[in-house]
């Protein structure tokens, strides 16, 4: 089973690194891949580019086995949607691995306007981090298609994809890389949010300042 979880990652923060980790012991995985998109369709220009933000993300996992950075959003010339992604892991992994992308609910909350959304239901799982103060609005699409698919843990093994797989981390760190990137604009401390590796390469980098 390949675990990958997307992000714009600017920057990466212990809030991703600690749940990709958490995650890759809760399942029993051999590694989680992290990908940083290249050219997101769905919000702001990153503050840091897409080379920077792989960079600080190649930083941030140096020695980490269980985590490992998966570049094709960023090697690739196109916006970055997840689904066209799912079919290059899909094609590169074969019919028969199960493939689950990972992310936060706050990002499932907004699922149903992803690009396509129901073909990478029949791509991939989801598996959705719950994260404190937030939750579905009730009778959202995002909450009748939890409804219907939601399964758990142990049975990801044997679905290959179409699953909705809600796990609680024991590790619920509510850092957001918006909040780094205020208190670096403040000029203020980010400390002990990220990496000290990353956040001396955003400051070597003048990266979220005015
Ligand atoms: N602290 C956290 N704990 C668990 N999951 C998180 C956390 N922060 C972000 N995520 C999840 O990681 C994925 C990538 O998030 P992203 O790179 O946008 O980080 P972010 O901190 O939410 O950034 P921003 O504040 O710029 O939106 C998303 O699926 C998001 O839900
Ligand atoms: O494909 C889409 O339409 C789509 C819409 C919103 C988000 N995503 C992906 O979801 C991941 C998390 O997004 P974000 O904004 O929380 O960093 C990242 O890999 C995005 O490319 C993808």
């Amino acid at each position: 089973m390949i675990a990958v979880m997307g992000g714009t990652f600017d920057p990466v923060h212990n809030g991703h690194l600690r749940s990709a980790l958490e995650l890759c012991q809760l399942l029993g995985l051999a590694e989680v891949r992290m990908l940083p998109c290249h050219q997101p369709t769905h919000r702001s220009r990153p503050g840091a580019s897409s080379e920077q933000r792989l960079e600080m993300l190649e930083l941030a996992i140096a020695g980490e086995e269980a985590l490992v950075v998966d570049d094709r959003e960023i090697l690739s010339d196109r916006p970055s949607y997840s689904v066209y992604t799912l079919e290059s892991m899909r094609n590169e992994y074969g019919p028969e691995t199960g493939l689950c992308w990972v992310m936060g609910i706050d990002a499932f909350a907004s699922f149903s306007r992803w690009n396509q959304w129901e073909r990478i239901l029949k791509l991939a799982n989801l598996v959705v981090l719950t994260r404190p103060g937030y939750q579905l609005s009730p009778g959202s699409v995002e909450a009748q298609i939890w409804q219907a698919r939601h399964i758990r843990p142990e049975q990801l093994p044997y679905q290959l994809a179409g699953g909705i797989v809600p796990v609680s981390l024991p590790s619920q760190l509510e850092i957001s890389a918006t909040y780094i990137r205020q208190q670096l604009f403040r000029g203020q401390s980010a400390r002990y949010l990220l990496p000290e590796c990353v956040l001396s390469y955003a400051q070597a980098h003048a990266l979220y300042r005015c």
